[in-house]
């Protein structure tokens, strides 16, 4: 079992890319796979949650032919040959590992096919909450069996068919959810409204648009218009926010720090860890040099001494995967973080209020914990600890942060899963612990390019 051994550092000063963006990795080798001819993906995640997605596209018929492979990881450049909208029946059963994204959006796609087929994952994702999709889609004319000891849960066994076009409304401010119902609604033939109550990432909505699938949006409220057939196009991903979120909270907490984040996602539903982390105090300077379609840019960071802040209640879903770092931040800071209306946090790869929560106190941290959230009462120094991650990537790295920080050495166990989102978040760890000031662009290749 793998873990990191984290010693506090003195200095952070630091120019790389991270890789690639997960959430467009997904749909970007979902809708090249769904297009009408190939399709060149550059700057993929190779990551497991989006190899998995990748495989599964396969699995439907898509041919991939990889352009490039980073050794160890997998392809990062690939044309994928879509399928007209029509998809084959796979012949096993659909892995989606550990990914969340990955099994609700491929749930939309199949609830809309001519065919029965199964999706299942690891033991955290057998835990996650699938109602939440089985509900539109089954509203729709699918019908989806969750084959899962605990209830709504994965695997789930769907039985798609011709689907009428809805209405929904959310629940929730799930990105995943609008996705699954907006992919499911291309294949009907009338139009599919989604309702959101709060705005959430809108990867979906940008990436159809490239496709020149049609949808119109009216506030929270997303129109697709079915039986579009989306046009090949190539996509380019930018580097993660939620990746470099680590990176930038390091920064943004020791003062005399300076960090350069090149080339990332500046997507407004993306940056608002950028806003809390200013809000603390931090110095940043974000320079955009795509503005089409999704942003991207360079982030500069340089550190000071932070201070504690609320987090507004319309930015938790454009950072909800950035929290548990936030709340090292908050650990970090001086003063009170209130970090409230979170609760969603509660059905991720872990719970993450109860993870971060009993991580941050074995440090030495101050922190009250609420059912949607906590208070983090900053500023007592942290104390190296020895953690777990509890198969969690965003805990690993969270608290291996968090580690550069504390006096002594903090061990966090159970790291492996860091693969599901962020391959290389070691070697960047490991540059940046050695004060390296060029720890690499993500396995020292520039892929996306300025
Ligand atoms: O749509 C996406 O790509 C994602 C949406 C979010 O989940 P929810 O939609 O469940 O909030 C986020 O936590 C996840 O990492 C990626
Ligand atoms: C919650 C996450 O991903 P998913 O829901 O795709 O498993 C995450 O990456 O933090």
């Amino acid at each position: 079992m793998s873990e990191f051994r984290v010693k506090s550092i003195e200095t952070l000063h630091a120019e790389f890319r991270v890789p690639g963006d997960k959430s467009m990795s997904h749909r970007a080798a979902i809708l090249a796979g769904l297009s009408n001819g190939s399709c060149t993906i550059t700057n993929f995640l190779p990551s497991e949650d989006c190899l998995n997605t990748l495989n599964a596209m396969q699995a439907l018929g898509a041919e991939v032919e990889v352009l490039e492979e980073l050794e160890g990881y997998g392809p990062v450049a690939m044309t994928i040959g879509g399928r007209s909208m029509q998809l084959q029946a796979p012949v096993e059963p659909i892995d989606c590992g550990n990914s969340g994204t990955g099994m609700r959006l491929l749930a939309g796609l199949l609830a809309a096919q001519p065919f029965t087929s199964e999706l299942f994952g690891d033991a955290s994702l057998s835990s996650r909450p699938m109602g939440r999709i089985t509900k539109p889609l089954e509203e729709m004319g699918a019908k989806i069996e969750t084959l899962g000891e605990k209830p709504g849960c994965a695997p789930l066994r769907i039985h798609g068919g011709k689907l009428n076009p809805i209405r929904y409304e959310m629940p929730m401010a799930s990105a995943q959810v609008k996705s699954a119902v907006l992919l499911a609604g291309l294949f009907t033939e009338g139009r599919t409204t989604v309702t959101q109550p709060a705005e959430t990432r809108d990867h979906t909505e940008r990436m159809l648009e490239s496709f020149r699938v049609r949808t119109i949006r009216d506030g929270n409220a997303i129109t697709i218009y079915g039986d579009q057939m989306p046009q090949a196009c190539d996509f380019v991903v930018p580097g993660d926010i939620s990746s470099a979120a680590f990176w930038l909270v390091a920064a943004a907490a020791l003062p005399g720090s300076r960090l350069m984040i090149k080339d990332v996602g500046l997507n407004p539903t993306r940056t608002a860890i950028i806003n809390v982390l200013v809000r603390m105090g931090a110095h940043i300077i974000v320079a955009e040099h795509q503005t089409e379609g999704e942003a991207i840019g360079n982030i500069e960071v340089h550190g000071a001494a932070l201070k504690g802040t609320s987090l507004l209640p319309e930015e938790i879903p454009n950072l909800i995967d950035e929290i548990p770092v936030i709340a090292v931040a908050a650990a970090l800071a001086e003063g009170t973080t209130i970090i409230r209306n979170a609760r969603e946090l509660r059905v991720k790869e872990t719970d993450r209020i109860a993870t971060v929560v009993e991580n941050l106190r074995l440090m030495g941290g101050d922190v009250t914990e609420f059912e949607d959230g906590m208070e983090v009462h900053g500023g007592k120094p942290l104390i190296g600890a020895d953690l777990d991650s509890y198969g969690d990537h965003r805990i690993a790295m969270a608290f291996a942060i968090a580690g550069l920080f504390a006096s002594g050495e903090t061990v966090v166990k159970n790291t492996e899963c860091v693969n599901t989102s962020y391959p290389g978040f070691r070697k960047h760890l490991d540059a940046i612990r050695h004060e390296r000031t060029n720890p690499g662009d993500f396995e020292m290749k520039t892929l996306v390019r300025a």
